[in-house]
C-alpha cells in the first residue's frame, strides 16, 4: 500500500488532521529527495503511574496518527518513557513498570490491527533501556551546560506539573526529551500540541551540541470522549479497551453532548479523529452512519456536514450517541477479541493491574460512598488513590524510593 502511494499522498497522509508541523521541509527532504521512509516517534510517559495507567478509548487519537504515518510507510517507535514519567512525578509502581510496559504492546498493536495497519515498521523502546547509557549521560550534562533555567523551565511548562518548590527534576525532563530525537535516530517527533514549549526548545538545542534538528508533528489537544469538564474524578468518563458492550453503552449514555454545540464536544471529535479516519483505513472510505428508528439512516463522509446537522439538530445528542456506540463497539470488539484469544496478554494484564489489596478496597468504598452513589463501579487504583490529580502527590516519597530502586535494577540489568 504504502509503495503504491506517491510521495505527495505519503506527506498529505502524515500530515492529516495534525494542528501544527515545525520544519516540514525536513520530512519533504527525507521523503521526497531522500525517498527513503520517514522515521517518527511518540513518547508516553503515563504507562507507569498509578492513576492513570490503564489504556482508554481516548488513545484511539494518537493512534490513529500512528496509523497514518505506518500506512504513510514511516518507520514508528513508540517510547515507553518509564524515566520521564519518573522525572515528573515520581511515579514508578517499580515491580509493574515491565508488566505495564508489556501490556502496552498488546494493546497499541491490538489497535493497530483494528484499523488494518502494517505493524511490521512499528518498534517499542523503553525509555530506561537506552537512557542510562553512559553517552546519554554524558549528553544531558553538556546539554544542561547550553540551556539556561529559564528556558528549561519555560519549555517544560504545559507538560511537567507545576508545584511550589519544584525539583530539579522537571528541567531534566524536557533535555532529556530534545536527547531522545537523537538517540532514537528519528526524522521527526509527533505529539499533542501540549509539547509545543518543549518541541520548541529541541528543535534549538540539540544543535547546539552537534546534533540535527527535528521535524515536529503535532495534534491538536481533542476532548477527551465523554466530554471535557467531568472527567478528572468520573471513573465512566473513561471508556476501557477492555469495558464490555454493556457498559460502553452505559458510558457514552451518561457522557456530556450539549445539543448542537460542536465545540468541546468530545462525542463529535472522537468521530472527526477516530472514527472517520478508521473508516477510510479499513478500506471503506471515510463514512459515518447513524441508524435511525423512523427514517432513512443518516450516512456522512465528512465532518462538516456532521457539524452542519448536528448544530441544525438534524442529528441530535441521541442520534449521535448511539452512532458512536456503534461504531465504537464494532472497533472494539477486534481489540478485544485479541485478547480474549491470548492468555499471554491475560496474564500480563493479571501482573500489570493486580486488584488492590482487600484492606484499601474496604476503606475506599467508604470514602466513595460520601461521593458516589454507585460505589462499586469505581475501581481502586493499586496505590489506593481514585480521586484524579489532587491526590497525585501522597505517595511522594515512597514513589521516589520505589523509582530509584527501578532505576538501580535497570542499570543493573543493562550491566549484567
Ligand atoms: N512529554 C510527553 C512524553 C514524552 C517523554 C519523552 C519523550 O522523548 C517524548 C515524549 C508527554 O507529556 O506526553
Amino acid at each position: 500500500m504504502a509503495e503504491a502511494m506517491s510521495p505527495q499522498d505519503k506527506i498529505a497522509l502524515i500530515n492529516k488532521n495534525l494542528q501544527e508541523i515545525l520544519n516540514p521541509e525536513i520530512i519533504e527532504d527525507v521523503i521526497v529527495k531522500q525517498n527513503r521512509p520517514l522515521a517518527v516517534y511518540w513518547g508516553k510517559p503515563g504507562f507507569c503511574t498509578a492513576t492513570t495507567g490503564r489504556p482508554h478509548c481516548g488513545y484511539f487519537v494518537p493512534m490513529l496518527k500512528l496509523a497514518h504515518f505506518l500506512q504513510a510507510g514511516c518507520k514508528v517507535k513508540i517510547l515507553l518513557a518509564d524515566i520521564h514519567g519518573f522525572l515528573d512525578n515520581l511515579k514508578a509502581p517499580i515491580e509493574l513498570v515491565k508488566f505495564r510496559a508489556e501490556y502496552y504492546k498488546y494493546v497499541i498493536t491490538a489497535l493497530l490491527k483494528a484499523v488494518n495497519v502494517p505493524i511490521d515498521k512499528l518498534e517499542f523502546v523503553l525509555g530506561s533501556s537506552y537512557q542510562l547509557s553512559e553517552k546519554y549521560t554524558m549528553d544531558i550534562f553538556r546539554l544542561s551546560s547550553v540551556v539556561t533555567e529559564h528556558d528549561a523551565k519555560k519549555a517544560g511548562a504545559e507538560v511537567v506539573k507545576q508545584v511550589e518548590n519544584a525539583t530539579l527534576s522537571g528541567l531534566i525532563y524536557p533535555l532529556m526529551q530534545a536527547l531522545d530525537e537523537e538517540h532514537l535516530g528519528v526524522d521527526a517527533q509527533f505529539g499533542g500540541v501540549d509539547q509545543r514549549k518543549i518541541f520548541a526548545l529541541a528543535k534549538e538545542v540539540l544543535p547546539r551540541v552537534g546534533y540535527k534538528e527535528r521535524a515536529h508533528l503535532m495534534n491538536p489537544m481533542v476532548p477527551g470522549l465523554a466530554g471535557g469538564k467531568m472527567s478528572a474524578s468520573d471513573p465512566d468518563s473513561k471508556i476501557d479497551l477492555l469495558d464490555t458492550p454493556e457498559v460502553v453503552k452505559k458510558k457514552i449514555k451518561k457522557a456530556f453532548a450539549p445539543p448542537k454545540e460542536v465545540e468541546g464536544n468530545g462525542m463529535m471529535s472522537f468521530v472527526e479523529y477516530v472514527l472517520l479516519p478508521a473508516g477510510a483505513l479499513q478500506g471503506e472510505g471515510q463514512k459515518f452512519v447513524v441508524e435511525r428508528r423512523e427514517g432513512e439512516p443518516l450516512v456522512y463522509t465528512n465532518i462538516e456536514k456532521m457539524h452542519e446537522d448536528y448544530k441544525a439538530d438534524i442529528l441530535t445528542p441521541q442520534l449521535l450517541k448511539s452512532g458512536v456506540t456503534a461504531a465504537l463497539l464494532a472497533l472494539l470488539e477486534p481489540v478485544q477479541a485479541a485478547f480474549q484469544a491470548s492468555q499471554e496478554w491475560q496474564d500480563i494484564e493479571r501482573k500489570a493491574y493486580p486488584p488492590p489489596p482487600e484492606k484499601k478496597k474496604k476503606e475506599k468504598k467508604k470514602d466513595l460512598g460520601k461521593r458516589h452513589t454507585d460505589a462499586k463501579k469505581v475501581e481502586a487504583q493499586p496505590d489506593g488513590s481514585v480521586h484524579g490529580h489532587g491526590q497525585q502527590q501522597v505517595s511522594v516519597s515512597t514513589g521516589a524510593e520505589e523509582a530509584m530502586k527501578q532505576l538501580e535494577l535497570e542499570k543493573k540489568a543493562v550491566e549484567s
